[in-house]
């Protein structure tokens, strides 16, 4: 599923998509055969398809957590590629896509974007890195974000970090973050803490369920805050 092929499966069930990657694959190199002798190598410019799945932390928490400063650590020390939903969903606003007029909507109201779309972004910049570890930060948000990742994807993440906060600092923190956001103000804060607890919660319950969580106590310092992250990495660099 993590060939860079084609956008079309994304729109598949995950077993046709693979059989379409086999495909293509096969195909691929038949051509290639009949043209050329020389062995094969990526195009310029082209990345190569992944052997094995990339590993995927899941970075949750609500607005003001510091879920984005300890993504910029982990990045930093352990070589993590940052991905940042709520970027990438900025990113479609500043770019004029035809639907930054809606994403910007959602964004000032609190609420979540549509699944389909938050997972494309996230397809599409894991497909154009070379990297093969991620964090996405702020994602998913619900039970259906969660759903449609593992339908379009067809993978679950490896890690999900859950960073706790409670909520007087987490609106502390966002009413003083200064980065001339549309939802950092008060209004749009009570409405994205309403969304927290009853669409993000049942996705940290699911994953602690599954024995993937790892709860962070997100206040103190942010080196404090670190400490704790820092062992979890640490213990997966040492498998690899
Ligand atoms: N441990 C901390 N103590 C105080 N302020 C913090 C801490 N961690 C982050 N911040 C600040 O709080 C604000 C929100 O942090 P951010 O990382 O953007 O959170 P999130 O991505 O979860 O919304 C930012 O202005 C950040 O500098
Ligand atoms: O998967 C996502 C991530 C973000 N958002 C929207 O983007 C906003 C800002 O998200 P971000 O993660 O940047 O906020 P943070 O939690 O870091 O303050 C959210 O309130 C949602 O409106 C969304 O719809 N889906
Ligand atoms: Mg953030």
């Amino acid at each position: 599923m993590w060939r860079r092929t084609t956008l079309l499966s994304s729109l598949m069930p995950s077993s046709k998509a693979s059989l379409l990657h086999q495909m293509q694959a096969a195909y691929g190199l038949k051509i290639w055969g009949a043209f050329s002798t020389e062995v094969l190598k990526p195009a310029k410019g082209r990345i190569p398809p992944r052997e094995k799945p990339p590993f995927i932390t899941f970075v949750l928490g609500g607005p003001g957590s510091g879920k984005g400063t300890q993504c910029a650590k982990i990045v930093e020390t352990f070589g993590f590629t940052h991905l940042s939903a709520g970027d990438l969903l900025r990113k479609e606003i500043s770019s004029n896509s035809e639907n930054g007029a809606m994403i910007l909507n959602m964004i000032k109201e609190g609420k979540i974007v549509p699944s389909d779309m938050t997972v494309k972004l996230i397809q599409r910049a894991i497909e154009s890195s070379e990297n093969d570890k991620f964090l996405i930060d702020g994602f998913p948000r619900s039970e259906e974000n969660r759903q449609t990742y593992e339908r379009i994807v067809g993978e679950e993440p490896n890690v999900v970090l859950f960073f706790d906060c409670p909520e007087e600092e987490m609106v502390k923190r966002v009413l003083s973050r200064n980065q001339g956001r549309v939802d950092d103000n008060i209004d749009t804060m009570r409405k994205r803490l309403e969304v927290f607890t009853s669409l993000n919660l049942p996705v940290i319950n699911y994953y602690s369920e599954k024995g993937k969580l790892y709860k962070i106590r997100a206040v103190g310092t942010e080196d404090e805050i670190f400490e704790q992250v820092h062992p979890i990495f640490a213990a997966f660099e040492v498998l690899k």
